[in-house]
């Protein structure tokens, strides 16, 4: 793998390791990772599969014990860094937050850090639809605005890359959906984010492709269809239709599609469900066509069905 100009970030082979010599932990093992700009990128794994450690190595917190990072083109670590570092934006899994400064006098606070523009708070708390509890002390905010706060916070500087670690855990349904409008914004502004997830449901119809971790190492990487196809998970197809023509497919298809890995199950008297290998799709479908059927719902194996198969797998 080499590095693209088109790549925002780029990892070739990074460990890390932690504890003594005597006993080693590698949080990181030889990953090697590339995401284009302008994706929404997910990142997947156990708990202590690497995420975070990841995240802390690409902003330069931690130093790789080998390998090389690149962001935007520039070494992490490297001479250009300090200035490239600015163009990062990072939500931790835990923001320490303090609870005595208002909203507006906490994102103040970070914009001094960051060497942001003051004049970025308020409208960046408007953004995230804190405005009106802006002057409110952070001990009155919910969890929600915490998160919505640390947000803020990340977007300070006007980031081209955010690493966003967990960044929905402890929030209700709607507070998720109006976070990821918020990166369906930031995605049309060219952004490139990578998001830490256990929620893989929320993340599988958002994301445009991800890496699995497991154990510091990269177990699977692409696009959610990519995976399901390198999983070898079955299709699973709940046909209904007048009993007389079940009877009749449930001799057809074995016949038609022979020596698969097929199974038909009856589920009562005018429903029929195939569970076929995924080559099968197309054949199956040609099949059941002109079969008179009165419905057909096709079920892919979700991003959590092949995140459990391809960890057994590996
Ligand atoms: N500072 C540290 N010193 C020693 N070991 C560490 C340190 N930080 C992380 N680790 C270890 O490195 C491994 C990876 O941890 P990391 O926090 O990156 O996992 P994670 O995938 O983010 O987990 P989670 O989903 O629980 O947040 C774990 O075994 C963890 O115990």
């Amino acid at each position: 793998m080499t590095s693209n100009s088109a790549d925002a970030l780029y990892l070739e082979g990074v460990t890390k390791q932690y504890g003594s010599a005597r006993a080693p932990l590698l949080a990181l093992d030889g990953v090697d990772l590339r995401v284009p700009r302008g994706q929404l990128f997910g990142l997947i794994g156990h708990n202590g599969a690497g995420k975070s450690t990841l995240f802390k190595l690409v902003l330069g917190l931690i130093t790789p014990s080998s390998g090389s990072l690149r962001v935007n083109g520039c070494e992490v670590g490297g001479r250009d860094f300090r200035e490239a570092r600015r163009s990062i934006g990072y939500l931790p899994e835990n923001l320490v937050l303090y609870d005595n400064l208002s909203g507006l006098e906490t994102l103040q606070f970070f914009a001094r850090l960051k060497g942001a523009p003051a004049s970025q708070c308020e409208p960046l708390l408007a953004r995230v639809g804190l405005r009106s509890a802006a002057r409110r002390a952070v001990r009155e905010y919910s969890k929600g605005m915490r998160q919505r706060l640390g947000f803020a916070q990340a977007l300070l500087g006007s980031p081209r890359l955010l690493l966003l670690d967990e960044p929905t855990t402890g929030l209700d349904p709607s507070a998720i959906r109006d976070f990821y409008a918020q990166l369906d914004a930031l995605r049309a502004e060219g952004v490139t984010m990578v998001i830490s997830s256990h929620i893989l449901a929320e993340l599988q119809q958002r994301i445009d492709a991800l890496a699995m971790l497991g154990n510091g190492r990269v177990l699977a990487l692409g696009s959610v269809q990519d995976l399901r196809e390198r999983s070898g998970m079955p299709l699973t197809v709940l046909v209904s239709a007048p009993p007389e023509k079940l009877d009749a497919l449930a001799q057809s298809i074995p016949t038609a599609l022979p020596g698969s890995d097929l199974r038909l199950e009856r589920r009562g008297p005018v429903e029929l469900l195939v569970r076929c290998p995924r080559q099968h799709k197309m054949p199956l479908l040609a099949l059941l066509a002109p079969a008179g059927l009165h419905d057909l719902q096709i079920k892919e194996p979700t991003l959590e069905d092949v995140y459990f198969d391809l960890r057994e797998a590996s």
